[in-house]
């Protein structure tokens, strides 16, 4: 039998280069023109601290739906490591995450993905919000299951910042559920008032 064309096959894995912390990571298809630094983009020091050392999970503000207390159904992502260039944040799969009988919810995952990628944006120093979120889902994750994720900056171009992770099943070296690339752009502190309609 022949696999259409428009199908993603095993070996359409393509190692992508990155800055991966281990080195390039394994893609299910080519990156996004959209979430790859172009040629000239400002490429994250090897070793260099992140500019802002600090977290964006504040202490007086709890609401984030990815990393606040105050939500009964919030993911409640805990960061567990910060080494300088990458983030390492983790979260528990409750019953209120389902989508599937007993699995997670794949938009749910996609948050998770954009609160940790956009963790190392906050880090870059600026105010950025997530402009694009690139997401794919290898594997189902079960409620109960811890997700490990990290991310790291692929490189930075004007306001724009490439960033890139991926959350793994049960250990940092557990099999990887999701993998997400995604670009961050840097607006004025306005753009976190103006909107507001109360
Ligand atoms: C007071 C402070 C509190 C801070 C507290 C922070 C806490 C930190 C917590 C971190 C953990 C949470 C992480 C969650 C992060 C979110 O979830 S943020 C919420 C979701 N995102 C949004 O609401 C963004 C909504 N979109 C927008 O506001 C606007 O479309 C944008 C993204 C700001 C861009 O608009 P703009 O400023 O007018 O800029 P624009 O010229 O259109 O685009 C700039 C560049 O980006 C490119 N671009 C824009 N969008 C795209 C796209 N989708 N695809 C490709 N390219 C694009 C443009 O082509 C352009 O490229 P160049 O021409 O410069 O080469």
């Amino acid at each position: 039998m022949t696999i259409p064309s428009d199908r993603v096959s095993g070996e359409d894995l393509e190692v992508w280069a990155s800055a991966a912390p281990d080195g390039p990571v394994r893609r299910r298809g080519p990156a996004s023109s959209r979430t790859t630094p172009p040629a000239g983009a400002a490429a994250p020091a090897a070793g260099a601290p992140f500019p802002r050392a600090s977290s964006p999970a504040r202490d007086d503000y709890q609401g984030c739906f990815g990393c606040g207390g105050d939500s009964p159904s919030g993911l409640r992502i805990v960061e567990t490591r910060v080494d300088g260039t990458s983030v390492e944040a983790e979260f528990a799969v409750r019953d209120v995450h389902q989508g599937a009988p007993g699995l997670a919810h794949g938009g749910l995952l996609a948050t998770a993905m954009d609160e940790v990628l956009g963790s190392v944006a906050w880090r870059l120093g600026g105010r950025y919000v997530t402009g694009r979120l690139e997401t794919d889902f290898l594997a189902p994750v079960p409620v109960g299951a811890t997700v490990r994720l990290r991310a790291w900056c692929n490189g930075v171009h004007g306001r724009k910042a490439y960033v890139e992770g991926e959350g793994r099943i049960g250990a940092p070296d557990g099999p990887v559920a999701v993998r997400a690339a995604a670009l961050f752009v840097e607006v004025p502190e306005e753009h976190f008032t103006k909107e507001r309609l109360n």
